[in-house]
């Protein structure tokens, strides 16, 4: 059935069309990609409500969920004491995952697990496929092949709102993704304006005691374009933290920041970083309450991010994971691809392409280098 709109037309607030637009564009959401492509009346039921949860600062329960093979019954049977325990605190499992974007073969067998109470950093060199295989966890986009277990669950396909109990996933984009058009209020308060039953004044003090867990006071009614870079980011985290206070059972929330310290000063960096530490169940937030994030992934370049928010670390290189291990053993790895990439330096495993141009003069005609 054709619904004549999708949220963001009735709903309460008033997101312009060249915000969803460019919401699209910085955040690279394939449902946003393909909802700029349908006019408002040709989205359909499924799609709006996807949509509206995308953009509901990307919190999405799992859906489609079936039992998976390797934890069925027959298995648990045979399970030691140990291993079973070993299963049962993993949130969120991606199991020989590919991708690929037409020629493009970015991710090719990764698998990992993200157990209750981890702080994890997903590192690698750029373009490596490290904010597609967040997005394929927070089920904004569909591996080619390999499966993604959620509480030891498959997932299929993509999210919607379908109320299945399970993990609540949120992703904060690098971008902090904020609707230009709404004030820091309704962008931090947007998943319960469009989906809450909750009155708007409950919302509204819901979303200043979140913007003062996140250190943010008295920037309600600004828009994002009066916000520092900084600030932004932490609208962006408030928004992903928020959630429905009368809903009657709370699940645990995982988070997936994609370079939540990309552009910001080394203090600003270091507050954001210590923001991700606090709202995490082991952190206490600005307020001194204890975090409610069961476990969080950080992909991530900056070194003060991986040293400060996380414990333990994934690196990703030519689609796979080539080395895990905790975050103090990075540096003292033996590991010749993390060497390099712990080092800088332009000698070892990892390869890199740097075209030099040079004039027809030079070389009597134009060559491009690989160096
Ligand atoms: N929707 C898409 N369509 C086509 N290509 C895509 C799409 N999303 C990602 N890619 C390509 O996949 C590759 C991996 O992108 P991704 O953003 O996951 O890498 P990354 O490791 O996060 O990079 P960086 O560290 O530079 O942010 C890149 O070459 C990118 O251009």
């Amino acid at each position: 059935m054709v619904s004549a709109v999708v949220s963001i037309s009735y709903s309460p607030l008033n997101v312009r069309n060249e915000d969803r637009n460019s919401w699209s564009r910085s955040t690279g959401c394939s449902f946003l990609r393909s909802f700029r492509t349908f006019s408002i009346s040709s989205v359909d039921d499924e799609q709006a409500r996807r949509i509206r949860r995308v953009a509901c600062a990307c919190v999405a329960p799992p859906q489609d969920l079936t039992p998976a093979k390797s934890i069925g019954p027959q298995r648990l049977e045979n399970l030691s004491v140990k291993e079973l325990g070993d299963e049962s605190d993993v949130l969120i499992e991606c199991r020989d995952v590919y991708k690929s974007f037409g020629e493009k073969h970015i991710l090719r067998g990764v698998s990992f697990k993200i157990r209750h109470g981890e702080a994890v950093g997903i590192i690698g060199p750029s373009g490596t496929g490290k904010s597609t295989i967040l997005k394929i966890m927070a089920g904004l986009l569909a591996p080619d092949k390999g499966e993604v277990l959620i509480r030891g669950r498959r997932r299929h396909g993509l999210i919607s709102d379908e109320e299945i109990s399970g993990l609540r996933i949120g992703l904060v984009f690098q971008s902090a993704a904020l609707f230009d058009s709404l004030t820091v209020r309704e962008n931090v308060g947007f998943l319960l304006y469009e989906n809450s039953t909750m009155p708007e004044d409950q919302i509204a003090e819901l979303v200043t005691e979140t913007l003062a867990a996140v250190g943010l006071k008295g920037v309600e009614d600004r828009l994002p374009s009066e916000l520092s870079g900084g600030m932004k980011k932490r609208v962006a985290l408030a928004r992903s933290i928020i959630f429905d206070t009368t809903k009657d059972a709370i699940e645990p929330e995982v988070l997936l920041y994609d370079e939540p310290t990309a552009g910001l000063d080394p203090i600003a960096s270091t507050v954001v970083e210590d923001l991700i530490r606090s709202v995490h169940m082991k952190g206490e937030d600005a307020l001194g309450k204890p975090g409610k994030i069961a476990s969080y992934v950080v992909v991530t370049h900056q070194h003060s991010t991986i040293r400060r928010a996380v414990d333990r670390l994934l690196f990703l290189y030519e689609g796979r994971v080539v080395w895990q291990g905790m975050t103090h053993e990075f540096s003292s790895s033996t590991n010749p691809i993390v060497q390099q990439f712990a080092s800088g330096s332009l000698d070892g495993p990892i390869r890199f392409e740097l075209k030099l141009f040079l004039s027809v003069n030079e070389v009597g005609s134009a060559k491009a280098y690989s160096l």
